[in-house]
């Protein structure tokens, strides 16, 4: 007797465990750990992963499972384990986390078919089925009987494979490819029988001469500025032939990436990337902080590890932030390691995350390079793990599994022996805490590549500005720095912070910005009951009338759309070529590259645009940088807003200057002497990281602390209330004495789509117990959470205080 355990695909607190199946003689050994599975659930049949198969159950009286819906795993021992951690570490269900780790596509309802790759006779049990055909549906295969442990053979021999087929325009995509149809010296024989008239044919025809292989038809008629029909008449002359393929939909299947080679190292990365291939030789999980400027060459670390990785025959995953995936960071990996390289982030269709992931899982490829969930590669023989902009918030999951990537990294890290490298110019406050104690290793590059100094800043008090008389969003600076760019056919990047409209008030006067006496939060204004509140406490007061500091009526709601701006340019400046990059601009997939390469070509002055256009870019000709609205995000509800402002100046400053032309950068805001703008514009790092250490330490936040977030929400404001109020009890009395439990307090946005939201905070150094205690309140409110619509989200460690 076979019994698989399988995790279903019901996401509740009372079906969180395995349930035990038969496995029918027929699938005997061919169902194993890792696999997907049918299986009858009640009513119903549901989805579930194999994670033991064993040889006897407690229970009897079992049900057999119905199918498998994989026939390899999709799923290795190592992500199995990984996903049962991931969810005791997050507090979620076993199949949320087993979910995240494979692609959408793979959680769509799809058909399978079975594809035979040879030409040569596939033993008889096979043969028979496929009678003559290369295609047959898996349906088929079992509806006959068909032999699994025959096909599994033969899948292992690469024989045959298993497609999958999802029922839309996502099935994967056929190409009509071109080749000779006849030997070199026939061709080479016809193109003299030729009318010299043929000009068009004979250039094909001289094409395939010098290089025989068959291409996409696409390319050739780019290539070689030709027509289909010209490539017909070859066709139909029988020189040519056109053959469909099956391919794999690339995402980059147009752009031609040019290679590129390994870079003499300077000493600063000679010296930063010798304990890497060190710790890469010698399998050691060490984790290390690549604290570097910005353009003080970091991404050719990255590579030239990776190509040690490569040599020893392993494997290397690099994470990049989504918003910096951009076609130029494509581009240096693309270039580097070519084919050997697959990409996955979130502007692929599910199709094409779905070829990207087969490629890794097939290994037919070395290198991934992706946003956050391509730290569940299905690598199995991993030898480093590279994070790039470390400090990016988006490495942590907002959903459940409410992962972060880093911490995947550094457990796939210990399981495959091999070093971890978090790259930042501006590294988080807890990376670097760390790094100081020694439990990471620094490593530090403080230079530019290009010799070049780090372009200066100079900070624009906008007060000044509204004195003399200007009303506008530019200053008199800025103007006049952008105009001259333009005749010098400089270019100019201006960025516009998205975050944080209109939430806090400031006074245009003296740039005061009304906070929190007990947390040094700004508080938000409430426009519903007009009303200012802090969002850690309970502290609220009315809107003020007028500045509590210097009594000036001028108290404003700050924000400001990149739109507003890219009118104002084109009032003031009307010979600037300006692009705008934005949301609105974007949505279009591949807009984000065209724009980019329109930039890149130099059909535009400036480029204006929001969070997308601080990191990773690299413009030549880029010789100033505009921040306009910084204080938009120094007073958002959140304790890091400081050190966010401070990532983000430098993240900007960086566009400028990284090459021949000195760059400058110019900073607009109304509290010019706030630390965060002053130490940003001097580049001073380890100033900022020790002031701001001092803050987090004198208001209990990490990283001398830690917390945990629980958000409520419910239909009824009362009930969302009490549900919390009796969390934070609980939290209190199950807690040991020091932690801090703070509690109820409304939710920064307090209503979404009519719900009402609640939130509780604990700061504690030390709760091993805090996630029992939790599992066990997700429990007790089992029934609220199914029957009566409450939600409660626990968030450890979190980013996001919304
Ligand atoms: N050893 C080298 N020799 C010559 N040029 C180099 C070398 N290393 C890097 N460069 C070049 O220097 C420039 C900056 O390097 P890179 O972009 O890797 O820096 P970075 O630290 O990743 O920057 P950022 O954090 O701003 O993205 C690039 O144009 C890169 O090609
Ligand atoms: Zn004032
Ligand atoms: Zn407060």
């Amino acid at each position: 007797m076979q019994v698989a355990k399988v995790i279903v695909d019901v996401p509740t607190s009372q079906t969180n465990h395995t349930f035990d199946y038969l496995i029918p003689e027929p699938l005997e050994n061919i169902v194993i750990k890792g696999m997907r599975v049918s299986v009858p659930f009640g009513p119903r049949k549901v989805m579930g992963f194999v994670v033991e198969v064993s040889d006897h159950s407690e229970f009897d009286k079992l049900k057999p499972l119905d199918e498998v819906m994989d026939l390899t795993p999709v799923l290795t021992d190592e992500l199995l384990q990984l996903g049962k951690w991931m969810s005791e570490q997050t507090v979620s269900f076993y199949i949320q986390n087993f979910q995240a780790m494979l692609p959408q596509i793979l959680k769509a309802k799809y058909k399978k078919e079975i594809e035979a790759l040879t030409d040569v006779e596939l033993p008889e049990g096979l043969q028979q089925l496929f009678a003559g055909r290369t295609i047959m549906d898996f349906e088929e295969f079992i509806e006959r009987n068909g032999n699994y442990a025959l096909l599994l053979e033969e899948i292992k021999n690469g024989h045959v494979q298993i497609n999958y087929i999802v029922k839309s325009k996502e099935t994967k995509k056929t190409k009509v490819f071109i080749g000779p149809n006849k030997e070199q010296y026939l061709l080479e024989e016809a193109i003299e029988d030729m009318s010299n008239r043929a000009k068009k044919q004979k250039k094909i025809m001289e094409w395939f001469i010098q290089q025989p292989e068959p291409v996409e038809q696409q390319l050739l008629l780019t290539k070689l500025q030709t027509t289909s029909s010209t490539i017909n008449q070859l066709v139909d002359k029988k020189l040519l032939k056109k053959i469909d393929k099956k391919v794999y939909r690339d995402p980059f299947q147009n752009t031609e990436f040019e290679r590129t080679t390994s870079l003499p190292l300077n000493s600063q990365q000679q010296a930063a990337i010798k304990p890497i291939w060190d710790a890469i030789d010698s399998k050691k999980d060490e984790v290390f902080l690549l604290h570097g400027v910005t353009g003080s060459g970091k991404t050719e670390v990255y590579l030239q590890a990776i190509e040690r990785v490569l040599v020893k025959g392993e494997e290397a995953i690099v994470l990049v932030p989504e918003i910096a995936l951009t076609p130029q960071m494509v581009q240096r990996f693309k270039g580097r390691f070519g084919s050997e390289v697959a990409v996955l982030h979130s502007a692929l269709s599910p199709g094409e995350k779905f070829d990207e992931w087969t490629k890794i899982h097939k290994k037919e490829v070395k290198v991934v390079v992706g946003a956050r969930s391509a730290i569940f590669a299905p690598f199995e023989n991993i030898g480093i793990i590279i994070i790039d902009e470390e400090h990016e918030t988006s490495y942590k999951q907002d959903e459940q599994p409410r992962y972060h990537a880093r911490e995947v990294a550094k457990k796939r890290g210990s399981y495959h022996n091999c070093p971890i490298v978090l790259g930042s110019a501006t590294p988080m406050l807890e990376s670097y805490a760390r790094a100081k104690k020694g439990v990471y290793r620094l490593l530090e590059m403080p230079d530019r590549m290009n010799e070049g100094e780090m372009p200066p800043v100079e900070i624009i008090d906008m007060r000044d500005e509204l004195y003399a008389g200007n009303r506008t969003m530019f200053s008199r600076n800025l103007l006049d720095a952008i105009k001259s760019r333009i005749e010098r056919k400089e270019q100019v990047v201006l960025f516009l912070n998205r975050r944080g409209h209109s939430t806090f008030v400031m006074c245009r006067e003296c740039g005061d910005v009304m906070k929190c006496p007990a947390c040094d939060i700004a508080l938000t204004y409430h426009k519903s009951s007009h009303q200012l509140k802090c969002h850690y406490c309970d502290y609220q007061i009315p809107m003020v009338k007028e500045c509590q500091v210097c009594k000036s009526k001028t108290i404003r709601y700050f924000g400001t759309g990149t739109q507003k701006v890219e009118e104002a340019l084109r009032e003031h400046i009307p010979e600037a070529k300006v692009i705008r990059m934005d949301v609105d601009t974007t949505r279009r997939k591949g807009s984000h590259k065209s724009l980019l390469d329109k930039f890149g070509n130099g059909e535009a002055n400036i480029l204006l645009g929001t969070q997308m256009i601080a990191k990773g870019l690299d413009f030549e000709r880029v010789t100033l940088v505009g921040v306009l609205a910084v204080d938009t995000m120094l007073h958002l509800p959140d304790f890091r807003s400081s050190e966010k402002t401070f990532q983000l100046l430098t993240q900007v400053s960086g566009r400028a200057g990284r090459h021949k032309l000195p760059g400058e950068v110019i900073i607009q805001t109304y509290t010019p002497e706030h630390y965060s703008i002053q130490l940003a514009s001097q580049y001073q790092y380890q100033q900022f990281f020790q002031q701001e250490m001092e803050t987090r330490k004198g208001f209990h936040y990490p990283p001398y602390y830690f917390l945990t977030l629980i958000n409520v929400s419910h239909p009824n404001q009362l009930k969302a209330q009490e549900v919390t109020k009796t969390i934070c009890k609980l939290l209190f009395k199950h807690l040991s004495a020091q932690a801090t439990v703070l509690g109820p307090t409304p939710s920064p946005i307090v209503r979404i789509n009519n719900r009402y939201r609640y939130q509780c905070m604990v700061k504690y150094k030390d709760e091993p117990n805090q996630r029992e205690v939790m599992r066990r309140i997700l429990k007790h409110y089992h029934d609220d959470i199914y029957r009566h619509d409450l939600t409660i989200q626990v968030d450890f460690e979190p980013y996001s205080l919304m």
